[in-house]
């Protein structure tokens, strides 16, 4: 784990190998937090307003690519219990150098067996509370991506199995920054992959890139944010859009996030849906 930006000194300057390049600077520009990116209650999403549900997450998923999810069925306990195994991750010594204002965790967690023996040791809970809070986001992703089977008017399980086999999960942890203007937590990008489940905690810094303009992801107490990734983008031949976005940090907080990216097997075939492609399709199939 890289872990230079923990350890960095509050009473020293950023230092120059983490300013941006003019353009892509955050600068001092205040940023309003989104007020329309929509936050859907999943609640009754396998009861008699699932149609209604479906319809709610569509809507976001053409515009922005992003939405948040709350009473998601995974526990506030199991929430707050895998962020603080993740906050003392990066409170523990350090050893290499990174240029993003972010120190980073990644590991596959599928197939969780073969996986977990290569997970941190310590903290001594580590395994044992993300093996729980990995299930239960894979199942949450499911839970979702079937409601896009239904909003796309594809046949039920279209996602399940292969096309959503592969589970990795990114801690991100932003220590406070000397100069947040001049450097980002991470530069503008879209996940690669099918569908992101990422857990923000509380403080801000997520943001979008829509129309031109950069607006902030509001931090909700026990929400998920959910972020379509490229490849759900070409399965839905563009009928949904995967969100440019970025992570600006802060001089005050620490912030510390939890992605799970799903994505498909290694040997799945990603292109556009027969029944989406109407005239042609967008895109050409690849491995
Ligand atoms: O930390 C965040 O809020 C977002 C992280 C992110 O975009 C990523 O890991 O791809
Ligand atoms: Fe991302």
């Amino acid at each position: 784990m890289n872990k230079l930006v923990s350890s960095w000194s509050k009473n020293k300057p950023l230092p120059e190998s983490y300013k941006f390049p003019p353009e892509t600077r955050p600068g001092n520009l205040i940023v309003p937090t989104c007020k329309t990116i929509p936050v859907i209650d999943l609640r009754n999403a396998e009861g008699r307003n699932r149609t209604d549900i479906v319809q709610q997450i569509l809507k976001p998923s053409q515009e922005y690519g992003f939405f948040q999810v709350v009473n998601h069925g995974i526990s506030e306990n199991l929430m707050n219990e895998s962020m603080d195994v993740f906050k003392e991750l990066f409170e523990m010594p350090d050893e290499d150098k990174v240029h993003q204002w972010r120190d980073n965790l990644r590991h596959p967690c599928h197939p969780l067996q073969d996986c977990i023996k290569h997970w941190p040791q310590k903290p001594i809970r580590y395994r044992e509370v993300v093996a729980a809070f990995s299930i239960e986001a894979k199942k949450l992703g499911l839970r979702i991506l079937e409601l896009f089977s239904e909003g796309l008017g594809l046949e039920s399980g279209y996602f399940g199995d292969k096309l959503s086999e592969s589970l990795h999960l990114f801690v991100n942890h932003y220590p406070p920054c000397p100069d947040p203007s001049l450097t980002l937590g991470i530069t503008k990008h879209c996940d690669s992959i099918l569908l992101t489940i990422l857990h923000q905690g509380d403080v801000n810094g997520l943001q979008i890139f829509n129309s031109e303009e950069w607006i902030g992801v509001e931090p909700l107490h026990n929400a998920f944010v959910v972020n379509i990734g490229n490849q759900l983008q070409i399965i839905s031949n563009d009928k949904l859009k995967s969100g440019e976005h970025r992570v600006v940090t802060n001089s005050r907080a620490a912030r510390t996030t939890v992605a799970f990216f799903i994505a498909p097997s290694e040997d799945s075939v990603i292109e556009s849906a027969i029944s989406l492609v109407g005239e042609a399709s967008v895109y050409r199939a690849f491995e």
